[in-house]
Formats: structure tokens, sequence, C-alpha cells
């Protein structure tokens, strides 16, 4: 019986009766989110109510439906009866199940053998939109099950294989570990569907794509570059494609795939439905329109808390040339011994450098990165994930999308340059419900970067308590130094292990190289986060509290002295050192001095109030948890700005004098809002917003202005033939380049009518197809093809895929032709002739004619019994 139905009209028994009470003093204690998880049927069948069975008057009073009609049966029954269970569903607005979904029998089956009982928030939202065929952009927070999201209607709307030319969905992924891995939730998930996909990743051989796709797959997942690459070699139309999902749409729509992009979506036929989902979408859907989207649904989830609750964060500030002894020592001593973690690195060089160095101090780990070769990258991954190492060395190729089930931790040994990157980052772990650790490393030039991240996040940033021991407040969000012991410890060891290897010296240098590199090409952090920072008086960071057994009396004690060292100041300037009071440099300053002890005062009165302004200032982004204690060596002396005193001497550039204190104060109340009539000119979510933005450069006001261009020359250079395009010049390279400042590469025009480089065409799907045999008509009747052929860059069109309204190749004999290649049964026959070849040649007919004697011999046996003499006449002909 449905759970909590009453039993239906008619002869009921007590017990039935006291049982269904029960239930229903159950069910009323229970929250209306437990209600939604009963709607799920357990055991994973599909159960309707009793009402509508005993109308229907099939089913017995209270009776389960067995089962949906599998898909052997007419789709007319099964969208009935889905039909039926929705409109049911629908009645009872309780249920928010997967059940509640109307999903047919095999994606039903799919979802609970993978283990899903009830739908996560972002599937509850988007799977009814998407099922009633409608356009959507989607955003919740990593791990929270949005593959699921597009994948469950995306088999709902396919049902079963088709005999119908071409695929009828395309995922698009922007990694090839990513799309790796929807394809392992395809068949997870559409296991019972029989719905056949193909993959088509750049790194794989083309020859492999091509002979995929002749499979005639209902779903292709790829990534941009190589489906380009493959559609132009094979002239897909991809006409056939009903739906189309762009997974970490952002990703996708940044520069880099715009070309691959606009290449495949001019492909796609009219009225095909498009989701686009990511865990960073920006709400202006403008910045997708060459999705093309029609009247796309926006949903938007975990806008305001993008991190899980269950992560937590830790930031620890280090040097530059400190992160790897800190990073070795988080990984040896922070970090449990079983816990597996990843580690985001800059560049290639540095996964390289970091690897061998973790190896050579016995930490096993292994390196993903793009420039790796894919099969390396295939073993590396499944190395981490079946547990053969514990560290995991990574580029932000591995950001996105990942799901590595058991991850317990995520160190940024480079801090990532933007908000949402950090997000893609730390999502690889607290994914479906467990929790996990997000360490951060942050050298003095990427706090501006930390700051701008808590202003994308929305959140305030912890400073760690200066030369005292944590109030045990925790460590998640806080900002802190690492020990110097810990350093010097960890350093040691390195340092020896450097000096014995050549090679890793050498991997060092270049890592090192790479991240002047890095730091040169990384986008800048934002103006106000430049001037916070500068603000910030990082030297004056308490101890991270992750390392409060290192909180020993003597160890605070170095740290107060190391801080009273950097922060010293000379009393005496460098003209007045071991000069007599006679020296005339020392006359001179002094003379200075007292010229300006009123300037002098004023600034150093300037300074403490800023200082004490920093202090209690608990701005959206930065708050302290207690006043900071005044640094020691700071407060006597004098803090006479020696640069201000020589530019005044030298009558150079006129230092502004501090601000008259009337002034001050006239400015500070001008700051002053008045709150009821305040209206801000930037929104609330502007900084979150700005993170989210796909464009990149800019808020998103500079990039609706940057839309809103008349681009008359933009018109104009379309008509232009492609000799005639406006050239600039590049100084750098010294030659002239094309309009989007790529080198004027060779280009050939597609199907679409657009031009891309042409090194997308290399006629390896003729070759393929030669040395397969495969004739043109065969693909045609497979149907992967479109009747029109690739384009030839003569301008030639085979037969079969190319068709046959074209022109003959130059040359060609008139009329047609005989084809050489071989038809699908030609092949066939041809394949079972070798078979009995091989059959022959294995000796198989003479092992035949012996099985043969053998067989008669037993028959003679068993009939006339053991030696009976052979007969003549009927019976031996019959034997
Ligand atoms: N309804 C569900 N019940 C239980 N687990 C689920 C459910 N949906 C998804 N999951 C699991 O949650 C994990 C994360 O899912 P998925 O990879 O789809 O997240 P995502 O939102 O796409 O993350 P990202 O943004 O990082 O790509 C997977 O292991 C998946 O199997």
């Amino acid at each position: 019986m449905a759970a909590g139905k009453r039993p239906a009209a008619g002869p009921r028994s007590p017990a039935a009766m006291a049982q269904w009470r029960k239930k229903k003093g159950l069910r009323k204690r229970r929250g209306a989110a437990s209600q939604a998880r009963d709607s799920d049927s357990e055991d994973g069948d599909f159960e309707i109510q009793a009402e509508d069975d005993a109308r229907a008057g099939k089913l017995g009073p209270g009776r389960p439906l067995p089962t949906f009609p599998t898909s052997e049966c007419t789709s007319d029954v099964e969208s009935d009866t889905r039909e039926m269970v929705r409109a049911q569903n629908k009645k009872k607005k309780k249920s928010g199940g997967f059940q509640s979904m109307g999903f047919s029998y095999p994606v039903f089956r799919g979802i609970m053998k993978k283990g899903y009982k009830v739908p996560t928030p972002i599937q509850r939202k988007t799977i009814p939109v998407i099922l009633d065929g409608k356009d959507v952009v989607a955003m919740a927070r990593t791990g929270s099950g949005k593959t699921a999201c597009f994948l469950l209607p995306m088999f709902e709307r396919l049902k079963t294989r088709s005999a119908q030319s071409g695929a009828r969905a395309l995922v698009l992924s922007p990694t090839r570990e990513l799309a790796l891995q929807t394809m392992k939730f395809t068949k997870e998930l559409g296991k019972f569907t029989g719905l056949k996909t193909a993959l088509i990743l750049g790194g794989d051989k083309m020859e492999d794509q091509f002979a995929a796709l002749h499979e005639n797959p209902d779903i292709i997942i790829a990534t941009p570059g190589r489906l380009v690459h493959v559609a132009v070699e094979m002239g897909l139309k991809l006409q056939s494609v009903e739906y189309v999902v762009f997974d970490e749409a952002d990703r996708l729509f940044e520069m880099g795939f715009a070309e691959q992009l606009q290449e495949i979506i001019g492909r796609l036929p009219g009225g095909h439905q498009t989701v686009l989902f990511s865990a960073t979408l920006p709400k202006l859907l403008v910045e997708f329109a060459r999705a093309g989207l029609t009247e796309p649904v926006l949903i938007r989830l975990d806008v305001d808390a993008k991190l899980n609750e269950q992560l937590k964060t830790s930031f620890l500030l280090v040097r530059e040339d400190a992160k790897a002894a800190v990073l070795l020592h988080l990984l040896r001593s922070v970090v449990r011994p079983q816990d597996q973690t990843v580690v985001f690195v800059a560049t290639k060089h540095h996964a390289e450098y970091l690897t061998e160095l973790l190896a050579a101090q016995q930490v096993s780990c292994a390196h993903i990165y793009s420039a790796l070769d894919q099969t390396a990258r295939k073993i590396n991954l499944a190395k981490f994930t079946h547990g053969k190492c514990s560290a995991l060395i990574v580029t932000d190729l591995a950001a996105r999308g990942l799901d590595i089930p058991l991850l317990d931790n995520v160190i940024n040994y480079s801090f990532p340059a933007k908000g949402k990157l950090f997000l893609h980052r730390v999502g690889r772990v607290a994914r479906a419900g467990r929790s996990g650790t997000a360490y951060s490393l942050v050298a003095p030039d990427e706090v501006p970067y930390l700051l701008d991240l808590h202003l994308f996040l929305g959140r305030s940033l912890t400073l760690a308590r200066p030369h005292e021991e944590p109030s045990g407040a925790g460590t998640d969000g806080v900002l802190g130094r690492v020990p110097q012991s810990v350093v010097d410890d960890e350093d040691c060891g390195l340092r020896s292990t450097l000096e014995a290897s050549l090679e890793l010296r050498s991997l060092g240098r270049v890592a090192d190289n790479a991240q002047q590199q890095y730091m040169r090409s990384r986008p800048a952090p934002s103006p106000e986060s430049i001037k916070r920072a500068k603000e910030l008086d990082v030297a004056g960071l308490g101890l991270h509290p992750l390392f409060s057994s290192r909180f020993e009396e003597g160890e605070l004690r170095r740290l107060r002295l190391v801080d009273g060292i950097r922060s010293y100041r000379a009393r005496s300037t460098i003209f007045e050192i071991n000069a007599s009071s006679r020296d005339l440099s020392s006359q001179v300053m002094r003379a200075k001095r007292q010229k300006d002890r009123k300037a002098i005062a004023s600034f150093q009165q300037g300074r403490k109030e800023q200082q004490e302004r920093q202090k209690a200032l608990a701005g959206p982004s930065l708050r302290c948890p207690a006043p900071q204690e005044e640094q020691p060596g700071k407060e006597e002396d004098g803090g006479e700005n020696v640069e201000l005193v020589f530019t005044e001497v030298s009558g150079q550039k006129r230092q502004r004098p501090p601000p008259h204190r009337g002034a001050k104060r006239r400015r500070e109340e001008a700051q002053q809002r008045d709150q009821e009539f305040y209206v801000p000119y930037r929104p609330k979510d502007f900084d979150s917003e700005r993170g989210l933005s796909v464009g990149g450069v800019g808020g998103a006001f500079e990039q609706q202005v940057a839309g809103a261009v008349l681009d008359l020359m933009g018109d104009e250079a379309q008509n232009l033939t492609r000799g005639q395009q406006q050239l600039k010049w590049d100084r750098k390279k010294k030659r002239f380049v094309g309009q989007s400042g790529q080198e004027d590469k060779k280009k050939i025009k597609t199907e679409s009518g657009r031009y891309i480089s042409s090194s997308y065409k290399r006629d390896l799907y003729q070759k393929w197809k030669q040395k397969q045999k495969i004739d043109d008509r065969d693909s045609e009747e497979e149907g992967t093809f479109d009747r029109r052929g690739p384009p030839r860059r003569g301008g030639k069109r085979g037969r079969g895929p190319a068709g046959a309204s074209q022109p003959p190749a130059p040359g060609a004999p008139a009329g047609r032709v005989r084809s050489e290649l071989k038809t699908k049964q030609q092949i066939l026959k041809q394949r079972r002739r070798a078979q009995k070849m091989r059959f022959l040649q294995r000796g198989g007919l003479k092992q035949l004619s012996g099985r043969n004697r053998r067989r008669v011999r037993e028959l003679q046996q068993g009939a006339f019994g053991r030696g009976a003499p052979s007969r003549k006449g009927k019976m031996r002909k019959r034997m």
C-alpha cells in the first residue's frame, strides 16, 4: 500500500485500519521535509494512488502498481501513465521525491540503482522545468547534484535507443576529466534506458571517435574543441540534436572557447532545448545570449551562502619561498594520514616540481595538468581515486566538476586570482553532505585577492590575534601566520633534498620562472582590495589557531622579538649615525627636525588615528576579533617619515600636508549616510555579481556599456573578403595580425558560413574511411551525418555523406561511377568468409570431423550395445 493511504472503500480488516491510523499519527509528527522523502518508495517501485486504481477498476484497493511499462511498451501507454502519476502528485503537493517527477520506469530504476533516495534542492527545482521543455539557466553550489539535473530529463526526453539518424542530445564540458565523469554518470543513471553515448574528447584518437559516431549514438558528450574538429572533418550537421547541455557554462563561455562554441551552436537546429549549469553563474542572462536561449528560466540557489556549511577554510599567511615547507608540514602533520588531498598550483611546472619534491620526502603523490598526455592523466587520476597516493597536485584544470569520492582536503598552494575559481577549487570537498577542509597559503602579494574573495563571498575575514593563544573559537575562516619553527623544520629537510638532487634544483628554477610569468599574467585584484591590503597590518598578525600545539611561550616570545625587529624604526637618520653633534650632516638634520616639528607631530597624530580607525573597522570584508596589541618599538620611535623629510629638504615634490582637522571632520560628516534617504549607486550584490561575470574585466555596468556599443566596423568587416580584412600591427610580433589580435592564420569556411582555423580540416575522416573501407552510402544509411558533406579545401564533395547533389570532383569521370567501397552487406559477407577461413586454418574442420566420428561411434554403441556388429541397410544409413 502506498505510504499513508487510507484503505479504499470496501470491506476493511480492523488490523489494516489500525495500521493506517498508526501511520497517520506518525506522519502528523513528521516535518514537511520527511514527508517529501516518504513519497519515494524505498524499494524503488512506483506506487500509485489507491483511489485512482479503484476508479480504473484494474487493481484491488490500495494495491501498488507493480512497475511502469518498460521501454518495449508503446510510448502512448507510457506517457499516459506518466501523466496520471504527475496529475496525482500535483494533487498531493507535499510529495517532492523523484517519483513525483513522473520519470519512466527505466529512468527511475537508474536513479534507485545509483542510490539517490531524495532529490537535492536544485534537482527538485530544475528537473520539472526541464521536463516541461523549457530552456533553463541554473546555478547551485558545488557538489549539489547538478549533473543529475540535466541527465535525468535528458533520458526522459530521449526515452530509448532510436533508429533515427544522428545524436539527439549533446553535452558540452570544458575539460576532458569532467566529460569522462559525465559519461560515467550517464552510464550509471541511464543504465536501463539502453541509450548509446559517444565520448568525443581532445587527446583521444580521432579514428576511434569517427567509429563511435558511425555507431549512431543517441548522446554525444564532448569537449568543444574536439567536437568542432570531428564535426568539420565528418561534416556532422548535428541537425537531429534536440537537447543541448552546457555544463560549467560560465567556463565554456569565458574566452578561449568562443570560436568553437559559435561553430557548434551554428550547426544546431532551431527549436532545440538548451540548459546551462554551473556553480557560478551571473544573473545577467545577456552574457549567455550566444547560447541561443529561448525564454530561459533562471534558477539560482545558494546565491548568498556560496560556500558549503560543511566546509572549513583556513588561510595561512606565508612567504612565497616558504610555501613548499608549509605544504609539506600540512600534508605530514596537519591532515590525517588516511586523508586524501588535492593541491592546486599555478602552473604545470609547479606541479612537476612539487611532485618530485614531495616524493623525495616520502609523501606519495601524483599530478595532473592539461599538457600531460591524456593516458597519463587518466592513470594519475585513477591512482589517486583508488587511494594509491594521498595527494594529487593539479592545475586549475581539475578545479571544476571533478567528483572524487572520499576527498577530505583541498590545499590552495597558489591563491586563486578570482573568487569563483576559489569556489570551484574548494568545491571538490564537502560534496553531497560530506565535510571537508580547504587550506589556502597566502603570500603577502596575494592578500588583495583574499580580500577580493571575501568581498565576493560577502563574508568577513577574521584575523588571528597577535601573540596570543587562540580562544578556541575555531580555525574556520581565520587568516593567521605559520610559526617560524614549522617553516624552519621543514625547510631544513627540503634544503638537503635539493642539494642532493640536480634534477630537483633545475625543476625548482623552472617553477620559479613560471611563478614570475604567472604573476605577470594573472588578473589584477580590484583597486579597493589593493588599498585595503595596504592598510592591513599583516606584520602584526597572530599565529593561526591551526598550530595551537606550537603556542609555547618560547614561540610567542620569539614572534614578539621578530615583530619588534621588523617594525623597528631608528630615531635618527642615516646622516646622524656615527656622526658627532658638530658634524654638518647631523646639524642639518637636527635643524630640519626642529623646523618641521609641527608637521612631524601632526603626521604622527594622523598615523595613530589611522591605526585606531583600522582597529575599530568591522567592515564586510575585514574584521579583527579583538583590538590589536600595540606593536613593540612602534610607540615612541617618533615614526618620522624619512622620505618626507628628505623630499622637503631637497626641495623636491612637496608632500601634501595632512588635512586640516576641521576639513577632516567635514569630510567624515559628509560620509555619514542618512539611511532613510540613502540610495546606493551600486546594487548590494555588486561585488558578488562582478565575481560571477563571464566577461571578466570590469563590472556588470562596464560590460553592459561595452555591449551597447554600435560596432559599425564589425558589420563592415563581415562584408570584406579575408584578404581585405583590417589588420593591425603587433609591436611584439613585429608583423600584422588579425582584428582580434590573433595572428591571421589560414582559415576555412564551414557549413555554417563561419571561418575557423584550417587546422580543423585535415581530411583525417576520409583517410579513416578509406582504411575502414566504408562506403559513403553506409554513412548515409547509418544516418550519422547530414546529407551535405564536409567542406573540402578544393570545394570537392564526395558521395555518401557528401550528398549526390554536389558537383563531381575536378578530373573525375562524368556520370555515376560504381563505388569501389563495399556496402554493409558486402562487409558482413566478407567478415563471415574471413571467419570461416580462420576456422579452417585453425584445423577446425579436422576437429569437427573427429568430433562427428566420435559422436557416430557413441550413437552406434548406444543403439546396438557395446561391440555390436555394424548393421547394414536402412538403420546404418539413418545413423
Ligand atoms: N539526489 C541525490 N542523492 C544523493 N546523492 C546525490 C544526489 N544527487 C547527486 N548526488 C551525488 O552528489 C555528488 C555531487 O554531484 P555532482 O557531481 O552532480 O555535483 P555538481 O553540483 O555537478 O558539482 P560541481 O559543481 O562541482 O560540478 C555526486 O557524488 C552524486 O552522485
